[in-house]
């Protein structure tokens, strides 16, 4: 059934499929196939029967056809050994048109249907009986593409036809011959395609073959010597179907696929044609153009994909690109005269079958989606889907809701776990930090342990790595460390953050008492010493619990006062010492709580030695970690139940001759009985005289309940010794803390001594000074931008809002420093997006700079300015680029505040700071502040001096 063409065609002509119409998609699967197979050329050779010439002419046969694969010569001239060849199919000259066709060539000519391009092409001698073929073909084809599409009601399909002939090169379109020679142009998407070429819609079988027809008729044929009508021509007739599911099913996809019939001019011998004249030019381009084809059909079966395939060198193989070697099932009939005369002929044409027959194909199911179908079915889908939304009733959006709430909680939850996942990787780095602090710092002298504090962030690193740069760095990175240590604010928010992890150890820690008190509690040991371990472990618990909860009991004000928070951070001490006690109590109780187990194997103190060592870090600290151990089958929870219930289970006198000893353990419980344990054994209740079947198995119950209990004790007592340990660090950081500030409270007095407040505008101002210099100073070492400290020099001057700035340059340009001594000029960057990574990339960048200011330097200053800059920056009167000189002496001496003042001076001058008027902002260079932590980068100093370059 063929309908209306999915695109608007005019009835009598259309043009070829527009390519943007369609977007060619791998099919999800192929009715006919795989998505994309692979597949030999399918070649089969068929000989004609003697012409009435070569019959006239006495010819004799010379080909012996042995079997329905199998052509062998006759060797009638005994010139050559007989080699048989061998192909897909060989159709002696008795065989007919159909059979050729149904067995060489119907299984590709109806591909197009399921959507995989298809060609047929004859090749062969002239008058060897190609078109004689072809003719045959074509109408079987059609015939049967018709019955096809007749019995395949369930689709539309649409038949459309154009027809070329390649003649002395030039492309002829035989459906509209009056459009002239047409061009073959190159598409991303379609590949090759002829230009302009009519393709005309089929309305029915008839119309096709009335097509056709009219396409053979305008072929160009001459006579020949050998062939009264030679076609003197290659042509390719090219059938496209398209084919979808009728449109109630909402099908937007469709198959579009090709077949090409292609009858080619036959190879000739001027000698044997006898042609001259016109009939020689066409021979002669006929032979040229079978001898790209064999030439790509050669490299082509060498396997040799890779290597330079000449299509371009022909129309023909331009045209069939993708027939040989490419997306379409191909065959090839190669056609042959059986006479002795056209011997050698006919083996060159086995020879190009021979060839081809090694030639591989990749055909694959095409597809189109229809836009506009596409949109249709969009809207119905998006109508749809509101409808649903809409609808109050529970339906597949209701459910979709639901799933959609349910990831969303999912989503949150992880999170949650993240964000305590991160909190705990925070804490394990700061507690890393300050192992390792602690154990540099034990080589040192005892005054120097009390010296440096984290500076207020926990990841960053404290310790000062031996440095490659000068002595003065050292020194420098001594004052900031002093000046650091000594900001009461910093103390002030260490003593916070120091309370704060008091506080979440003091919960982290009730928790942990909880599980602990719940596991003791539930043990039901029959002897004394159990009992009393038991009762002493469980006030300890009680009092542990008051203990951490003073630590949550501490209120941070806001505005507390230094003083306040020192005294008040005393005290706590107490309460951090408290604690440790209390938990190395817990761990005793713990201890001997496990001894009081009854032991299969060993002894008590081997046990104790076991369970000590298997007192591994338990990963109690994560919530998530720890509800799992209360819900695990070994948790304190649930497995103290179930030895008490395993304990309940073996208590029957049946089963004591079977559990020698069990009763040990057991005793206790005798009394209760037990309704049905976990492993899912059947109660006993009520069964007294009958024995147990599977009574093995209470013995190995009564160890796995046992080995829980003991288990979870030991991952307690793991928490524990892990929590001591906390503890200890904790303490460790307040000791730190209140050395700092006792320090702190050292440097008070003196300042008062001297008569200078801490916070007065007097200090300030010396602060200012100190800070200022050290800054010059790194900024000499770290080779930062001239036009960066000149901008900083200039706006920065002293004002007591300037102090944030100040502090904030220097913490940087301190960690640059070290960074700078760290990488030296091995490692890339290190400051985000920042090029300046290393000592020498910085070097150069700064070099650059100068550069480019020493040529602004004509421009920016008068000659006489510039006079007077050269004697007093002492630059030698004519000297080699003088202004060079006097740049790369500006910002050069750190130690000497005048040179680094005029230095300012002559570098604004240069960059025009004072005359645009336009002063930067100091917030940009708050806003350039990155933490050594933060990957961001920042519009930093190189970033001025490429700004500086388009000035
Ligand atoms: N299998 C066949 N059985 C009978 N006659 C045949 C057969 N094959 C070809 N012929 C006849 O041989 C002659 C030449 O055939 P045809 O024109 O098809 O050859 P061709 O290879 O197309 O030649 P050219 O390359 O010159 O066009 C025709 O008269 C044709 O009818």
């Amino acid at each position: 059934m063929v309908r209306t063409p999915l695109t608007p065609a005019s009835m009598v002509r259309t043009p070829l499929t527009p390519a943007s119409k369609v977007g060619r998609t791998p099919a999800p699967s192929t009715p006919g196939g795989p998505k994309a197979r692979e597949e030999k050329i399918f070649v089969t050779v068929r000989v004609r029967p003697l012409s009435r010439k070569e019959q006239a002419l006495n010819d004799q046969i010379a080909w012996d056809c042995t079997d329905e694969h199998t052509i062998l010569s006759r060797n009638l001239n005994n010139e050559r050994s007989t080699v048989p060849y061998i192909f897909d199919r060989v159709f002696d000259p008795t065989c007919l048109t159909q059979k050729v066709y149904e067995e060489g060539a119907k299984d590709v000519a109806l591909s197009p249907l399921t959507g995989i391009n298809a060609t047929i092409f004859a090749y062969g001698q002239t008058s060897s009986g190609k078109t004689f073929t072809m003719r045959g073909i074509t109408e079987n084809a059609v015939k049967d593409i018709y019955e096809h599409i007749r019995n395949t009601p369930e689709r539309d399909f649409v038949l459309k036809i154009s027809a070329l002939e390649i003649y002395n090169e030039t492309v002829v379109d035989l459906l509209n011959r009056d459009s002239g020679p047409l061009r073959l142009l190159d598409d991303p998407e379609k590949g090759t395609f002829v230009e302009k070429l009519v393709e005309e819609v089929a309305k029915d079988s008839n119309h096709l073959r009335s097509l056709i027809g009219i396409c053979e008729a305008q072929r160009q044929v001459g006579e020949t010597a050998l062939n009264d009508t030679s076609s003197r021509s290659h042509q390719i007739m090219r059938l496209t179907v398209e084919s979808c599911l009728r449109e109630n099913s909402g099908c937007v996809k469709s198959f579009v696929a090709s077949l090409n019939l292609v009858d080619l001019a036959g190879s000739e011998r001027a000698s044997q044609t006898n042609v001259d004249g016109v009939r020689l030019k066409e021979g002669s381009h006929i032979n040229r153009s079978l001898l790209t084809l064999t030439t790509v059909i050669r490299k082509l079966s060498g396997g040799r994909r890779s290597c330079h395939i000449p299509y371009r060198d022909s129309k023909l193989t331009r045209i069939l690109q993708p027939s040989l070697g490419g997306n379409s099932r191909t065959a090839i009939i190669c056609t042959m005269s059986p006479a002795l005369s056209h011997m050698e002929q006919s083996r060159n044409t086995l020879s190009f079958a021979s060839r081809a027959k090694e030639v591989t194909n990749s055909a694959q199911v095409n597809m189109v989606v229809a836009e506009k179908q596409l949109l249709k079915h969009l809207q119905k889908e998006v109508a749809r889907l509101e409808a649903e939304l809409q609808s109050p009733e529970p339906s597949s959006s209701s459910c979709l809701k639901s799933l959609l709430v349910e990831r969303d909680l999912k989503i949150q939850q992880m999170m949650l776990e993240m964000e305590e996942l991160k909190r705990e990787r925070d804490i394990a780095q700061s507690e890393l930090e300050l192992e390792r602090k602690m154990h540099k710092k034990q080589k040192g002298s005892s005054r120097q342990i009390v010296k440096r504090l984290p500076f207020s962030t926990e990841n960053e690193p404290v310790s000062a790595k031996p440095s490659s740069l000068s002595g003065t760095r050292n020194k420098m990175r001594r004052n900031t460390m002093m000046r650091q240590s000594t900001d009461p604010s910093m103390l002030v928010s260490e003593i916070r953050k120091l309370e704060q992890r008091q506080r979440q150890l003091g919960e982290e820690a009730n928790r942990a008492l909880e599980v602990l008190h719940k596991e003791v509690s539930s043990h039901r040991l029959g002897s004394q010493d159990a009992a009393e371990t038991i009762a002493k472990l469980l006030s300890e618990i009680k009092e542990m619990r008051v203990v951490s909860s003073i630590a949550e009991d501490i209120e941070v004000r806001e505005k507390t006062s230094l003083k306040e928070e020192i005294s008040r951070l005393n005290s706590d001490g107490i309460t951090i010492a408290t604690l440790e006690k209390q938990l190395e109590n817990a761990q005793k109780s713990i201890d001997k709580l496990m001894l009081s187990l009854p032991s299969n194997d060993g002894t008590t103190e081997s046990k104790l030695q076991t369970m000590r060592k298997k007192t591994t870090p338990f990963p109690l600290r994560n919530t998530t970690n720890r509800s799992h151990i209360i819900r695990s089958p070994c948790s304190p929870l649930s497995s103290s139940r179930k030895v008490r219930e395993s304990e309940q289970e073996n208590q029957s006198p049946q089963n004591e001759d079977l559990v020698p000893g069990a009763d040990t353990l057991l005793e206790p419980c005798k009394s209760t009985p037990r309704r049905e344990d976990c492993n899912g054994i059947s109660s006993r209740e009520g069964t007294p005289g009958q024995r147990r079947p599977n009574s093995v198995n209470v013995k190995k119950m009564q160890e796995m309940f046992k080995n829980a209990a003991e288990e979870n004790i030991r991952s307690i007592r793991a928490y524990v010794t892990e929590l001591k340990e906390r503890v200890a660090k904790l303490q460790y950081q307040k000791q730190l803390l209140v050395c700092q500030v006792l320090e702190l409270e050292e440097n008070e007095a003196s300042a008062s001594e001297t008569g200078l407040s801490v916070q007065s505008p007097m200090s300030w101002n010396l602060v200012f000074d100190d800070q200022r210099r050290q800054i010059i100073m790194l900024w000499h070492l770290c080779h930062v931008s001239i036009v960066h400290r000149t901008q900083f020099y200039l706006l920065f001057r002293g004002h007591p809002d300037d102090q944030m700035y100040m502090e904030v340059e220097l913490r940087r340009l301190t960690w640059l420093e070290q960074k700078l001594a760290e990488v030296g000029n091995a490692s890339p960057a290190l400051l985000g997006d920042e090029p300046a990574g290393s000592v020498s990339s910085s070097i150069r960048a700064l070099k650059q700079e100068r550069e480019h200011l020493a040529k602004r330097v004509t421009s920016k200053l008068t000659s006489q300015e510039l006079e007077m800059l050269y004697i007093k920056w002492e630059v030698p009167p004519g000297g080699k680029q003088r202004r060079l000189q006097l740049v790369n002496k500006l910002w050069t001496d750190p130690h000497n505040m005048e040179h680094v003042k005029e230095s300012a001076e002559v570098v604004a001058k240069l960059v025009g700071f004072c005359e645009s008027g336009e002063q930067i902002s100091k917030e940009m260079f708050e806003l350039n502040f990155v933490l050594p932590s933060d990957k961001k980068p920042w519009m930093g100093w190189n970033l001025i001096s490429n700004l500086l370059q388009h000035l």
